[in-house]
């Protein structure tokens, strides 16, 4: 599982790595397995490699040595305040030279690959005049470019636009991603991110942070499985509650979600005809919405989508009868604060996340990790804030999803995800798992769509393509 850190975090974890007495073969670690990894990218390659005043700097200091003893060819430029120690294990192999623009120009076109070790997690902005040349000379690289950690100029936890920062080919995150991995823009500077472990032992790494990737693995464990005597009433029931005049299509297509993620029974109630449900589905027509305290509903509710107005209402009404339940779209009001429970899910995407919050999109976009938690704490119950990633809360735990794609950028699929996590709550699910194996199957089923439709991928291609995902992940294609 990859743990995500904060740069508080790792600041915690070096202090703790030091007290122990830990911190120099922990760097020593670091090092080697970035040489190692920059290794099997890039063979017989001569490299550059460019050391700042930091551990990001011992990191690559250290890195050179490893890369010497790989058969590498080397040139490293150290910072006149390197890392001392580990430059001075390495000077009895090779000479460095002084950091500077020119040094970086002058080198740069007899390599072919730049380490690039010059700002890890301790940056703090604004740049300095000498760093901001020095990245603006890496960046005139016409060579690869590998970040150590993360690209320097980046800030760690901040996922927006940096002002001047190396654009990386690849990265080489240490010990755990950073939020500037994951969330665009900051994760576009970072080219192909590669988690590497630097030895840390997980007691030290687990008692900095609750937050990590949602892992294949352990959706695997939690999704459910059929006895042989499976029959429709086994395998799980959806009631779905929405639609208006005119918008409909979300019922069908969270119905449809439904359906092809497993459930054995799946109805729907509206004040309007559904048109285009499934065959296979069934319809409880109202002729109000109050009708819906008196609905006779097993297994679980997924209720807001394309409802309209009153949507809070009747989400309230749902989530007094303490059953499993995703909370989608127009139902996703500040009046709902405090009623979530151990069943229920919200699944606001980031302008619903922003109205539940009382903000901008811009600030919950700012800060997806903190938005989550804060909903979560804000709503109870679990929360799953839609984006790319999406990330994912319980009042324990924050996870980020990484399967997904900008082709699902398209009405409707909120819906699917409604559908898809409605079914397995259903099928017994706790919310934790639903949540979480839902989104990952809904992102790992886009996956499956974009090789075929790209851009024009269509929420019911997602719907359609769960079985596959859910296939796939169970025989390891
Ligand atoms: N626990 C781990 O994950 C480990 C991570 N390691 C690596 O260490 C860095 C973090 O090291 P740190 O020394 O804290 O910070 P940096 O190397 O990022 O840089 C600090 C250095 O840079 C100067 N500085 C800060 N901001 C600016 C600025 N705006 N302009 C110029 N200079 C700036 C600051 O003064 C310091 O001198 C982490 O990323 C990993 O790469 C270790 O390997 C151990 C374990
Ligand atoms: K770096």
């Amino acid at each position: 599982m990859a743990l995500i850190l904060t740069s508080q975090q790792v600041k915690a974890l070096d202090q703790t790595l030091s007290e122990k007495g830990l911190l120099e073969v922990t760097v020593e670690n670091a090092g080697r397995s970035v040489a190692e990894a920059l290794h099997r990218h890039f063979p017989d390659s001569r490299v550059l490699v460019v050391a700042g005043k930091g551990f990001n700097g011992a990191d690559a200091v250290v890195a050179a040595r490893h890369l010497l003893a790989l058969g590498h060819e080397i040139t490293v430029l150290a910072h006149q305040e390197a890392h001392q120690d580990s430059l001075k294990k390495l000077q009895v192999f090779t000479k460095t030279f002084p950091l500077t623009v020119d040094q970086v120009r002058h080198h740069m076109a007899k390599n072919d690959v730049v380490l690039e070790g010059l700002l890890g997690t301790g940056f703090q902005p604004p740049l300095s005049a000498e760093y901001a040349a020095l990245i603006e000379a890496l960046n005139m690289s016409l060579k690869p470019v590998v970040s150590i950690d993360l690209p320097s100029g980046v800030r760690a936890d901040v996922p927006e636009r940096p002002e001047l920062a190396v654009r990386a080919t690849r990265t080489f995150a240490l010990a755990g991603l950073k939020p500037c991995h994951l969330f665009e823009p900051a994760s576009e500077w970072a080219g192909e991110t590669e988690l590497l472990s630097i030895g840390v032992p997980g007691q030290y790494t687990h008692q900095f942070t609750s937050t990590h990737t949602v892992e294949p693995s352990d959706v695997q464990q939690w999704l459910p499985r059929r006895n042989q005597n499976a029959h429709k009433g086994s395998a799980g029931e959806v009631w779905v509650l929405g639609g208006r005049s005119g918008m409909t299509g979300c019922v069908a297509l969270s119905t449809l979600a439904a359906l092809r993620t497993g459930s054995g029974l799946v109805r729907h109630s509206s004040v309007v005809p559904v048109e285009h449900a499934p065959a296979e589905t069934i319809s409880h027509a109202l002729q109000d919405w109050s009708e819906v305290k008196d609905l006779p509903f097993k297994g679980a509710v997924a209720v807001g989508m394309g409802l309209g107005d009153q949507a809070e209402d009747i989400a309230a009404m749902v989530l007094e009868k303490h059953l499993p339940t995703v909370v989608d779209a127009d139902a996703l009001q500040t009046s709902l604060r405090g009623k979530g429970h151990e069943r229920t899910i919200f699944t606001p995407h980031p302008g619903e996340a922003a109205r539940m919050l009382e903000t901008d999109v811009a600030e919950v976009l700012s800060d997806p990790l903190g938005a989550v938690r804060t909903l979560q704490k804000q709503y109870g119950g679990v929360v799953v804030l839609k984006g790319g990633p999406t990330t994912i809360a319980t009042k324990q735990t924050t996870w980020v999803n990484t399967s997904g794609n900008p082709g699902m950028a398209s009405a409707g699929m909120g819906d699917v995800l409604a559908g898809i996590i409605a079914s397995l709550l259903g099928q017994g699910l706790s919310a934790k798992h639903a949540a979480l194996s839902g989104v990952y199957l809904h992102g790992r089923a886009g996956d499956l769509c974009f090789e075929r439709h790209h851009y024009g991928l269509q929420a019911s291609d997602v719907a359609h393509a769960v079985g596959p995902a859910w296939h796939a992940l169970l025989h390891g294609e």
